[in-house]
């Protein structure tokens, strides 16, 4: 079976409904045999560290009311979750528990890894019993029954039979973090952070295939999300890159915590127990991701020189102070970064060999790509300058930099620093499906929009899909010269294959941009979204698809953080859409749109005047690129009912497609067989148009197809498209060919309404409006 840890950190664990929600995750994502690793409840070790403390000094009342406090917490916590007996039951354990603490610190034999281990077992019981009492086979488990330290180290062969042994399939097992034993049976801790290291000591000695760490974040942000809005969250950050940002403080990962995980391929995931649905981040083996760039800043911390460092030096102290430490050398002399509280006892276990090189240094750290660094280095000192923040000491290695200065680097200079070193990396992967009439245009525009968005973006177009064929290039196609690229390196396009490319993509974000015509590969959008995709369409499809599917992709999209612009579906290139949203947003309502909504409609309606065949006039229009690849769907005007269905449900109607009444501008019949069987029948869908222009001229009116939608007081829709007679000299009657027309009521613009008019097909102008979409993605992008 595949095992898989999970670990659930103090802020996941600090209430009752806390506990639920974690017990939800563990339902929905864990199967028997997997791991649940835990920490203690909220502040609960802080708490019991103080209770050593007060039981340390001798402090009677204060070791009273603190476990007071903890006794609380925890009753508090059963008489959430638990009813009855179980409730009971558990509230006695406790209680004879906290007994024999008091009688422990009375005797004057309390034991402090053994108070603190308290923490953890408490939390184990309660997720174990809450599991059980959901129905599901938990059981809980004392850590110290699996990991045994002899002389101060784990011992792994033992523990590696002590947990293939215990944990079988038959279960899910509840296991307590941050605690062992020595040989003699005694609790040891594994020290900060332990609960995570024994998440993926666990996995290593059972052989599981992931670990997820469940916090309050949703994965490794590229600086502290909570200081820098816009913090990049990295979908994927390589091992070497957390590794260094442990060692250089960064909380979200401890350099211990992957040390099992050397040389395994066991995964690692960050996840929010707070927002389960959000994808976290995979730490990955080397050269599975690319290095990304990260500032991580300093509180307190103490640069020191050691003279005649021994080799295990820095780990025996690291071990020590229980502490990640950075290590460096600079001209030739060995540094370490300490937090400032622990200098006394590094001082001490160094005997004489350390100078206090500079104290109380606040600062940041710049991790980046070995290429960026020296740019970046230079960059970061002159935001310092601009911003009056004085440099004390500064460090540079190849995939990093170190800035320590006296003030404290607060949010606004992080936000500066952030944008101005991170932000200007941001990262685009384009995949661009569809390279007919419209696709190809967009494509040859896109080498100077990439350039245009560059100073913003860095923006690649990794993906070329046609329906037969397909290119993708992870690190960026040459714009200037993808055909020859194409032609030598375009393989069978295959569908698993493409969703395979995608998800290998490793970009802090991805967009499929879908400007095919098929209704196949709109189905494929969830796939994409999965992928972390966000979506540009200018096929018509999804948008229209049936309400479940639709609205279930949408929320998938929402949970996702992801956007989905289709601006140019309908009306090209106009900015339909924007007005309708903008309108919307300031309060107005919208009661009515009508007007012509197909280009392809508008230019054929125009442009006839008897002298030339209807349908000669359609082939012109399909040359013209205004056509969908097949223009029965625009003679049909299913694709004009299409437009409409996305327009109402932009103003927020459910409705589906049949919903809009449906007038074909050509005869039903034709509307099956080929496009050939359909042109050998031309003569009947010139006579039928004919018959329809005679009726409008004998009407003193001009043949136009249009749409309406209309919502009344009530709110009772309707809506419909089909043959109209405008009256000559109306503004439907006047339209240009090929242009579109939209006539929006409003509240605020009823007698007066709002229009917008201009091209509403065309390769040109619907490949800018494709752009347009771009561009708009990428100043939305969090
Ligand atoms: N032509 C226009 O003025 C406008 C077109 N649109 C929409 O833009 C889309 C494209 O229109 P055109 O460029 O005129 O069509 P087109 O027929 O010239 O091009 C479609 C392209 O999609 C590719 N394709 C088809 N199935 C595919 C699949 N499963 N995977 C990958 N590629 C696939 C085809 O190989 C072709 O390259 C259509 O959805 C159309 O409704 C939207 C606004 C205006
Ligand atoms: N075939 C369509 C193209 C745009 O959506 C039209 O003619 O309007």
């Amino acid at each position: 079976m595949t095992r898989v840890v999970h670990k659930f950190g103090g802020s996941s664990l600090s209430s009752a409904s806390r506990y639920q929600a974690v017990a939800q995750i563990v339902v929905g994502q864990c199967q028997l045999g997997d791991c649940v690793v835990v920490s203690a409840a909220g502040k609960t070790t802080n708490t019991l560290v103080k209770l050593w403390q007060s039981y340390q000094q001798q402090e009677q009342q204060s070791f009273n009311d603190i476990l007071l406090q903890v006794e609380n917490h925890q009753i508090e916590l059963i008489n959430a979750l638990f009813q009855g007996e179980k409730q009971r039951q558990l509230a006695d354990i406790l209680l004879t528990e906290l007994q024999v603490i008091t009688q422990a610190a009375n005797t004057k034999t309390l034991n402090e890894a053994e108070l603190l281990a308290h923490g953890e077992l408490w939390s184990a019981r309660i997720l174990a019993n809450y599991l059980s009492e959901s129905g599901l086979q938990a059981q809980a488990i004392d850590a110290r029954t699996l990991f045994t330290v002899h002389n101060g180290q784990l011992v792994h062969q033992q523990n590696k039979q002590a947990c293939l042994a215990t944990l079988d399939n038959d279960h899910i097992f509840v296991v307590t973090g941050f605690i062992a034993a020595d040989d003699q049976g005694n609790t040891v801790t594994l020290g900060r952070n332990g609960s995570d290291y024994s998440a993926t000591l666990l996995a290593n000695y059972s052989d599981a295939e992931a670990v997820s760490i469940w916090t309050d974040t949703q994965g490794v942000f590229s600086t502290d999300p909570r200081k820098v809005s816009n913090a990049i969250k990295y979908p994927k950050v390589c091992r070497e890159q957390a590794n260094l940002l442990a060692r250089l403080g960064n909380p979200v990962l401890h350099a211990k915590t992957l040390s099992p995980l050397k040389n395994t391929s066991i995964k690692l995931q960050v996840r929010s127990s707070f927002d389960p649905e959000a994808p976290g981040t995979e730490i990955v083996k080397a050269g599975y991701s690319k290095a990304k760039r990260f500032i991580t800043s300093f509180d307190n911390l103490d640069l020191v020189r050691v003279d005649r460092l021994g080799v295990n030096e820095v780990r025996e102290v690291s071990q020590l102070i229980q502490h990640s430490i950075h290590h460096f050398v600079q001209n030739g002399e060995e540094f370490l970064l300490l937090p400032g509280a622990f200098t006394h006892q590094v001082s001490q276990y160094f005997a004489g060999r350390l100078t206090l090189v500079e104290s109380h240094l606040q600062g940041f750290a710049l991790v980046a790509p070995k290429a960026d660094i020296s740019a970046l280095e230079l960059q970061a000192k002159s935001v310092l300058t601009e911003q009056d923040v004085v440099l004390r000491f500064a460090h540079s290695d190849e995939d990093y930099a170190l800035f320590l200065t006296d003030q404290a680097i607060d949010s606004d200079v992080l936000a500066i620093l952030h944008d101005k070193l991170v932000n200007k990396g941001r990262e685009l992967a384009v995949i661009i499906a569809g390279l007919g009439n419209v696709g190809e245009v967009f494509l040859e525009q896109c080498q100077t929009q990439v350039a245009r968005l560059q100073a913003q973006f860095d923006l690649k177009v990794v993906g070329l899909l046609r329906s037969q064929q397909m290119l993708f290039a992870a690190s960026g196609l040459n714009l200037d010269n993808w055909q020859t690229q194409w032609q030598n390196e375009a393989q069978a396009y295959e569908q698993n294959e493409v969703l395979e490319r995608i998800e290998e993509l490793d970009y802090e974000h991805k967009v499929v941009v879908d400007i095919t015509a098929s209704e196949s590969f709109s189905l494929l959008y969830p796939e994409f979204v999965k992928r972390d995709c966000h979506l540009i369409s200018a096929n018509k499809y999804a948008g229209t698809a049936q309400q479940d599917w639709y609205l279930s992709l949408r929320q998938q999209l929402e949970e996702r953080n992801l956007l989905w612009r289709y601006n140019t579906s309908v009306g090209a290139g106009l900015p339909v859409n924007f007005a309708l949203a903008d309108l919307q947003n300031s309060g107005d309502k919208i009661t009515q749109v009508e007007g012509v909504f197909s280009g392809t409609l508008s230019w054929l309606c125009s442009e006839y005047d008897g002298s030339k065949a209807f349908s000669d006039l359609v082939l012109e229009a399909q040359a013209m690129g205004y056509t969908e690849p097949d223009p029965r769907e625009d003679l049909s005007g299913r694709d004009m009912q299409r437009k409409l269905l996305i327009l109402a449900r932009e103003l927020g109607l459910s409705l589906d497609v049949d919903d809009i009444d449906l007038e074909p501008l050509m005869p039903e019949h034709l509307a099956t067989g080929s496009w050939q069987d359909f042109l050998a029948k031309k003569d009947e869908l010139d006579a039928f148009y004919e018959t329809k222009f005679a009726q409008a001229k004998a009407n003193h009116c001009e043949l136009r197809y249009t749409g309406l939608l209309s919502i009344a007081e009530g709110g009772k829709v309707d809506a419909k498209v089909g043959i109209a007679f405008a009256e000559q000299g109306s503004a439907i009657a006047n339209l240009t060919p090929g242009d579109n027309i939209f006539v929006v009521k409003t509240l605020w613009y009823d007698a007066n309404p709002l229009v917008i008019q201009g091209p509403g097909a065309g390769k040109e102008v619907t490949a800018a409006g494709i752009h347009s979409d771009l561009f708009w993605l990428c100043q939305n992008l969090k």
